[in-house]
């Protein structure tokens, strides 16, 4: 019997892997979230985070905010989690997704690209050739970055956002929705526009 397949978090996030999973001709089975306002996802029961250790089965953490994901990968490091690649999604025999990862619909990731763990390349993100895509990072939808860039942990690339072929961006930066990105990103930077700038730092993760 297949093994049972739970999301962590019924958000928004979790609605769309939610169809991902099914898409996949699969079933989730469970979703945890600590919300006490929260008993069903799309039909499928809520549980508690105490409850968790009850169930056997694997894990895909549902929750957008690439920090609270590295939280929850932390607390729950024992348990086993999964990957999920839409079958709409394009993903180069030659390219490696870390577990806990997932591709969506109509994304594209070329050959040589290594994606880490617990990352998002959401719906139609393109990711070229040779790309280093670290830990907990979201592509968002729509956005493309060019051929051998090197993302650090934790970085959110907004919403239509580009970075031109090369770039080094560090860790948990935020790239603001549409940016155009010409120039390599310090860690913790906020840019926004065309050419982007950087507009401020975040404190931390
Ligand atoms: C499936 C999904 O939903 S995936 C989620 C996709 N979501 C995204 O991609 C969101 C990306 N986030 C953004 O673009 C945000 O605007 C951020 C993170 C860049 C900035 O947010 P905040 O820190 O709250 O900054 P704030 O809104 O105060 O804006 C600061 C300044 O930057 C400007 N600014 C903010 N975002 C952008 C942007 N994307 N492009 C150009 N300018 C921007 C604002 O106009 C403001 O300018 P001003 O000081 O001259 O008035």
């Amino acid at each position: 019997m297949a093994e049972k397949l739970f999301l962590y978090g019924a958000s928004g996030h979790g609605k769309v892997l939610f169809d991902l999973i099914q898409s996949n001709n699969q079933s989730v089975d469970g979703v945890v979230d600590d919300n006490p306002l929260l008993y069903d996802l799309l039909g499928v029961p809520v549980y508690r985070s105490t409850e968790l250790n009850q169930f056997q089965g694997k894990l895909l953490i549902s929750i957008g905010d690439n920090a609270v994901r590295k939280g929850i990968a932390r607390t729950w490091s024992s348990k086993k989690f999964f990957k999920a690649i839409h079958p709409k999604a394009t993903v180069s025999s030659y390219a490696n997704v870390g577990v806990g990862s997932v591709v969506m619909a109509h994304a594209v990731v070329h050959a040589d690209v290594q994606i880490g763990v617990h990352c998002i390349v959401n719906t139609g993100a393109l990711v070229e050739h040779d790309c280093s895509i670290g830990d907990f990072v979201h592509i968002s939808p729509n956005a493309a970055v060019a051929g051998n860039v090197i993302i650090g942990e934790g970085t959110h690339v907004g919403i239509g956002a580009c970075i031109i072929q090369g770039i080094q961006i560090g860790k948990w930066v935020t790239i603001g929705a549409g940016a155009v990105i010409i120039k390599d990103v310090p860690d913790y930077a906020v840019v926004v526009g065309n050419p982007g700038k950087i507009i401020k730092y975040k404190k931390n993760e």
